[in-house]
């Protein structure tokens, strides 16, 4: 099988990359244009005869000849993708566009990597995909939840239209190792700041909740969503739901007790709570999350202290 992924140098990407390697029988093509994605995190790979790493932006066209084609290229830090919105959404929108008119041209089966962004603040919870979302137009955030449900519809509209096999996972907050030590998301930050000795910063109230996914399980569930017989849109995600607060305190308890906790001002269109009804991943995939959140930490915590050099106290 030859498989492209878009984005495949990023954090998510790479440790998708690293599990489709395993199959003997797979050929992998990464393409990055490296804005938030790193060649470190495929540094194993690079010249293995199955693997091939192109330098490319996917809003520019892409001619590679492959069987299926992994759609992950976006910036998915809201710091990085509030830093060039225009960028973010000519990635969902033409960069889709592009993917999608690859996978017609070469009869692959394209699955996108859309976000529980397209809910919004949501108005439902926890939030199934028959949900349509609660979601600001015209904000600091749109560019991504915006530009994500672009990115479906166009991939249902090719469904449709020229019976491209579509694949479409929306994933909720995913947190591991090779996450870039400042991405700005809320799990790196907290581990980041825990090993600098820095106070944990907790965007206000605090009582804003999230569901963290480990990676290892979010690419399980990827290519089980690839291989199946279902469209999706199928959420992905760990159900175990968690207030800001009870982050950093869990961070707190198992990285740096004598860490501070510090209120710090909050960002427009922050969602209040977010949990994925997973009924259908379980029925329809077999997949349910296995490494609950005080498994994955310290996992991550291992990462972060070789990159940043800092040893474990005794
Ligand atoms: O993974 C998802 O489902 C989507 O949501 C994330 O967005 P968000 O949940 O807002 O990600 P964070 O920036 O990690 O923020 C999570 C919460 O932590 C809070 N936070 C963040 C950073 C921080 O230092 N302190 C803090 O309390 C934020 O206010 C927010 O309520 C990202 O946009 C995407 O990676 C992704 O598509």
């Amino acid at each position: 099988m030859r498989i492209l992924v878009t984005g495949g140098a990023g954090f998510i990407g790479s440790h998708l990359v690293d599990k489709l390697m395993e199959n003997e029988k797979n050929e992998v093509i990464v393409v990055d244009n490296y804005f938030t994605g790193s060649k470190d995190n495929l540094k194993r790979w690079i010249g293995h005869p199955r693997f091939e790493l192109i330098r490319h932006d996917v809003t520019e066209t892409l001619l590679v000849e492959v069987d299926q084609i992994y759609h992950l290229a976006c910036p998915a830090s809201p710091i990085f993708y509030k830093h060039n919105p225009v960028k973010t959404i000519k990635t969902n929108v033409i960069g889709t566009l592009n993917m999608l008119g690859l996978a017609k041209r070469v009869g692959a089966r394209i699955l996108l990597t859309s976000t529980s962004e397209v809910y919004g603040d949501p108005l439902v919870h926890p939030q199934p995909e028959s949900y349509w979302g609660n979601v600001n137009p015209i904000g600091v955030r749109s560019c991504y939840d915006e530009g994500k449900r672009v990115a479906e519809t166009l991939m249902f509209d090719y469904h449709r239209q020229h019976g491209i096999e579509i694949r479409i996972a929306r994933i909720f907050n995913t947190y591991g190792p090779r996450m870039n030590i400042d991405d700005g998301r809320v799990v790196s930050n907290f581990i980041a700041q825990a090993l600098r000795d820095e106070p944990l910063t907790v965007q206000v109230p605090g009582t804003q909740t999230r569901s963290f996914c480990y990676v290892s399980d979010m690419v399980d569930g990827l290519i089980r969503l690839m291989e199946g017989e279902h469209t999706g849109p199928i959420n992905i995600g760990n159900p175990g739901e968690f207030t800001m607060l009870e982050l950093a305190e869990t961070v707190k308890e198992l990285i740096n007790p004598a860490v501070e906790i510090k209120m710090v001002e909050n960002t427009p269109d922050d969602p209040r709570q977010r949990k994925p009804d997973i009924t259908n991943a379980k029925q329809l995939l077999g997949w349910e999350p296995k490494i609950k959140l005080r498994e994955g930490l310290p996992l991550m915590e291992e990462d972060f202290r070789l990159r940043l050099g800092v040893a474990k106290k005794k």
